[in-house]
């Protein structure tokens, strides 16, 4: 079970030219800025939207001529769309029963189903008296029924708080790896796609931009939504030995790796040291920065700092009291040297 595709959708000024091969048992995470064409890429896939051009194919089988209820395709809507007036068993069973499954087949089935998704004691519940986890179990159930080859998952987290989140991601990782079709998953949260996606898709503007295995786009992210995304300042620069230019040469890195030409340098925010007076030591690695936004982010402090090169450092609450760290302060910045890695543009 493989999926060959190549979207492409025309919405109005907005052009989406996406070329996707998965593998049976992948998971894909389609991830990528508001307005990327993530959204738009699923309907497509799922035929609520009809292609401009390229094609869908499973099992080199093509499928874009086919209306949503023909096509080998499971969904898990973000807000799961359930029918408030159907049970659980019959919310599951609706999808088999309308594609020609005998009642009570599709009434078995749905209950075997459900009780694989921890559900057995809820087959007759309406949706409205499950909670969010469990409405969100129902709809994994529904869009598994119809034994699609390709189930699509659109933001299907979201709607959950952040502890049942943790629970039903888990949940989701275990269900997927029984999955034996093709997956395809968009989500915003990048903790879901490093968990849940074997591999990540990087959308912008309605084009691929990059993609690969999870820790491999967080190590040498391409673009300044991924380094975002993963945590990582980002920058291009210009290479020559182990020392990199940025900003024209105004700021100087050196890095582990030697390179020559253009490089994109990446390190984590808790890689720069913040000092109220000029450090000790050479003039690389270190310049002067105002601060411009001062906002917790876990239990560390993420400050956002202007300048040539702009910069996000992660320090202690103590560390923003001792260094005056309030929004126009002027600050020394250092990258500490071992931590910023430097690759090939
Ligand atoms: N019904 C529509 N008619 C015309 N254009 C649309 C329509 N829906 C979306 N678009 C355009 O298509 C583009 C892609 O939208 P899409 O919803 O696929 O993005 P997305 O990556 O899913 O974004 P988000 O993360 O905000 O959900 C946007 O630029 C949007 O303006």
């Amino acid at each position: 079970m493989s999926l060959d595709a190549h979207l492409v959708v025309e919405r109005g000024g907005f052009r989406l030219d996406l070329r996707l091969h998965v593998a049976a048992g992948e998971v894909v995470a389609l991830l990528g800025p508001n307005g990327a064409g993530k959204t738009t890429a699923l309907r497509a896939l799922s035929g609520l939207l009809a292609l401009d051009g390229g094609h869908v194919r499973l099992d080199g089988e093509p499928v874009h001529r086919l209306p949503p209820e023909r096509r080998p395709v499971g969904v898990v809507f973000q807000d799961y769309l359930l029918f408030p007036h159907l049970s659980a068993l019959e919310n599951v069973a609706f999808g088999p029963r309308s594609r020609g499954t005998p009642r009570r087949r599709a009434r078995e089935d749905a209950a075997v189903l459900l009780r694989r998704v921890g559900l057995g004691e809820h087959v007759g519940a309406r949706p409205r008296e499950l909670s969010g986890g469990q409405a969100q179990r129902v709809a994994l159930a529904r869009a598994l029924a119809v034994e699609p080859r390709l189930l699509l998952l659109d933001e299907p987290l979201a709607a959950l708080d952040a502890h049942t989140r943790l629970e039903i991601r888990s949940a989701l990782r275990r269900h997927l790896a029984d999955f034996g079709g093709v997956t395809i998953l968009v989500t915003h949260d990048p903790l879901d796609a490093m968990v849940l996606a074997d591999r990540l898709v990087v959308v912008e503007k309605g084009r691929l931009v990059q993609e690969g295995p999870p820790a491999e786009v967080a190590r040498h992210p391409r673009t300044d939504y991924v380094a975002r995304l993963v945590g990582l300042n980002l920058y291009r620069g210009l290479a020559r030995g182990r020392t990199v230019a940025l900003n024209g040469g105004e700021v100087r890195l050196d890095t582990t790796e030697a390179l020559d030409g253009e490089v994109f340098v990446a390190f984590a925010p808790s890689a720069v040291t913040l000092y109220r007076d000029r450090p000790e030591g050479g003039p690389r690695n270190r310049w002067r920065a105002p601060v411009e936004t001062v906002e917790r982010h876990g239990d560390r402090i993420r400050v956002g700092l202007g300048g040539p090169v702009p910069v996000a450092a992660d320090v202690t609450p103590g560390a923003v009291a001792e260094l005056g760290l309030v929004e126009g302060a002027e600050v020394w910045v250092a990258v500490e040297t071992g931590e910023s890695h430097a690759y090939p543009a």
